[in-house]
């Protein structure tokens, strides 16, 4: 059968196993597929306001650009630019470039071709060739945007040779834009440190620009910035391009998310969780183990040792839960009931049923015990065995009952007599008593064999066909050993037994009613167990 313990870990798996599966099944299934598509509509929000936020800022260059382009000095300028050169001096200034961030001012006529260029190095602060900022074919690209005189404006990003840049283009006109387009005004915006710490500030996302090219592998597989769309989902480092005007990618955006939370499908967390979920109940089954079942072992080995030894003895560990402590105590009881039991039958089974005297069986375990303690103590020893006279012809002619009430008062009469401490009374056969008494000089053992012959003879139990007396008499035969010391250890009490035994048949052969007195003393020089034995009377 399952012991308990195993039930417990069994049990404890189990849970485990259905706690990890629930919990890995409702943090896989549902917690973090919704937590995962809350981040990437997050993350969604954050590229698209960066791709609003570039915008932003092409809105900003092409505002300012059409506010140029349709000033009346500008559009005199473009038709006449010979004629007009303090339009250049009073605007194409280095505080224009310097304020607006630009890298270059580009004047083209209606059929696109160049009316003035200038071009400006921001860092250092000094007006450069047109050439040095753009490679200025790209003014046949324009062209190839646009029917030339239309009313066109754009913006977007190009390249240029610091790198990525913004530029604005509005055709030229009047300030109310009634006269047809006379040319194309192109303002090149780098884009600054300022503006990505902006776009940084407002979108909470970490921009790195590098320029690129589509000759260059990095840009295999990355996607436009202007389509911000999350295609490679949860991610907090993704890539994307900025194309210049015609399509090609010229800047690469290293983008970082900033974290919302930790997004593993199984973290600390989640690990945390689960193990404390697991162990809680394995520091539980622990303590129970500990509290209830190791006492409960414990109780039941011991419960085993006393049937393997045959002994009953009371639990003494206390156990921790009622019912358990109820059965504890409850077995307690039992074994208290079973010894109070058998010592009830203890002394029935030490008892003589008739006179309440000490038995057989008594006589042999205590007058044992007496006699070693004699030995022991080299004190004197006095046994007698006492016979009652006749008792067959008392039964015959006053009847058995009659028998067993002369036997009751008997056994009276021998228990006030011998009542010390060290002193014993046993009935051993049927009408046979046995006496021990210790510590007696030999001349009081006499005297106490007399008085007890003549004290049952003064019971006055009348036995009319006794030849010995009027009343019952009984024989002692008495063995009386003065100081048995270690050399009397080969002496037994049955050999003490015997020998009062040949006493008591010289009192009965010597006519009954008196004490044979025999003082049994071994020589004194130490004998050993063999000569003591030797030293036993011949039978
Ligand atoms: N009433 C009664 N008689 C018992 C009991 N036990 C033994 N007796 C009787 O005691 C008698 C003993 O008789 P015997 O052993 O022949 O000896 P006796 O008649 O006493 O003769 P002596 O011992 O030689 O004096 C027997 O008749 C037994 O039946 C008992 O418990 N009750």
């Amino acid at each position: 059968m399952l012991s308990t313990r195993r039930y417990l870990i069994q049990l404890l798996l189990l849970y485990s196993l259905i706690l990890i599966c629930l919990f890995l099944g409702y943090r896989l299934l549902l917690d973090y597929p919704q937590e995962l598509s809350a981040a990437e509509a997050h993350q969604k929000r954050e590229l698209e306001s960066l791709s609003r936020g570039l915008q932003m800022g092409l809105r900003n260059l092409q505002a300012v650009t059409t506010d140029w382009a349709h000033w009346d000095d500008t559009l005199a300028f473009v038709k006449d630019p010979d004629n007009h050169q303090d339009y250049v001096e009073g605007n194409i200034l280095s505080s224009t470039f310097e304020t607006f961030e630009l890298l270059g001012i580009v004047y083209f006529d209606r059929n696109f071709d160049l009316v003035m260029a200038q071009g400006y190095d921001l860092q250092v602060g000094e007006y450069v060739s047109i050439e040095q900022v753009v490679d200025f074919r790209l003014s046949t690209l324009f062209k190839e945007q646009i029917k030339p005189g239309e009313p066109w404006q754009s913006s977007g990003w190009l390249a240029s040779r610091q790198g990525a840049a913004a530029f604005a283009i509005q055709y030229i006109s009047d300030s109310a834009q009634e006269h047809p387009p006379a040319g194309y005004l192109l303002f090149i915006q780098s884009i600054s440190q300022n503006q990505i710490a902006n776009l940084e500030a407002t979108t909470r996302l970490k921009l790195n620009f590098t320029p690129t090219s589509l000759a260059d592998p990095v840009t295999h597989g990355v996607v436009s910035l202007m389509t911000p769309e999350l295609v490679e989902g949860y991610k907090l480092e993704r890539r994307r391009l900025l194309d210049d005007f015609t399509g090609t990618p010229i800047m690469l955006l290293s983008i970082t998310h900033e974290p919302l939370t930790d997004m593993q499908p199984i973290g600390w967390s989640e690990v945390l969780i689960l193990s404390s979920m697991i162990l809680a109940p394995i520091v539980l089954a622990l303590a129970v183990d500990r509290r209830l079942l190791k006492p409960l072992r414990h109780n039941t080995r011991l419960i085993e040792t006393m049937v393997e030894r045959q002994t009953l003895e009371p639990l003494s560990q206390r156990l921790h839960t009622r019912e358990l402590e109820q059965i504890r105590q409850a077995f307690n009881r039992s074994v208290d009931l079973v010894e109070r039991q058998q010592a009830v039958l203890r002394g029935q089974s030490m008892t003589d049923a008739l006179t309440g005297l000490a038995n057989r069986r008594a006589f042999d375990q205590q007058g044992a015990e007496m006699w070693n303690l004699a030995v022991r103590q080299q004190e004197s020893f006095t046994l007698a065995l006492m016979d009652l006279d006749h008792f067959k012809a008392f039964n015959d002619n006053l009847g058995h009952l009659a028998g067993d009430e002369a036997l009751r008062k008997i056994g009276r009469s021998l228990t006030k007599s011998c009542r010390r401490a060290n002193e014993l009374v046993a009935r051993i056969g049927g009408e046979e008593f046995v006496l021990i008494m210790m510590g007696l000089e030999e001349q009081t053992a006499r005297q106490r064999m007399e008085a007890l012959r003549t004290d049952i003879s003064e019971l006055g139990i009348a036995h009319p066909q006794s030849s010995v007396s009027m009343s019952l008499t009984c024989s002692l035969g008495t063995i009386h050993v003065p100081r048995p010391g270690i050399n009397y250890r080969a002496v037994r009490i049955e050999d003490l037994l015997s020998m009062a035994d040949k006493e008591l048949y010289r009192a009965k052969d010597g006519g009954r009613n008196q004490v044979s007195f025999h003082v049994y003393q071994l020589p004194q020089a130490g004998p050993d167990a063999k000569s003591a034995k030797e030293n036993l009377p011949e039978d």
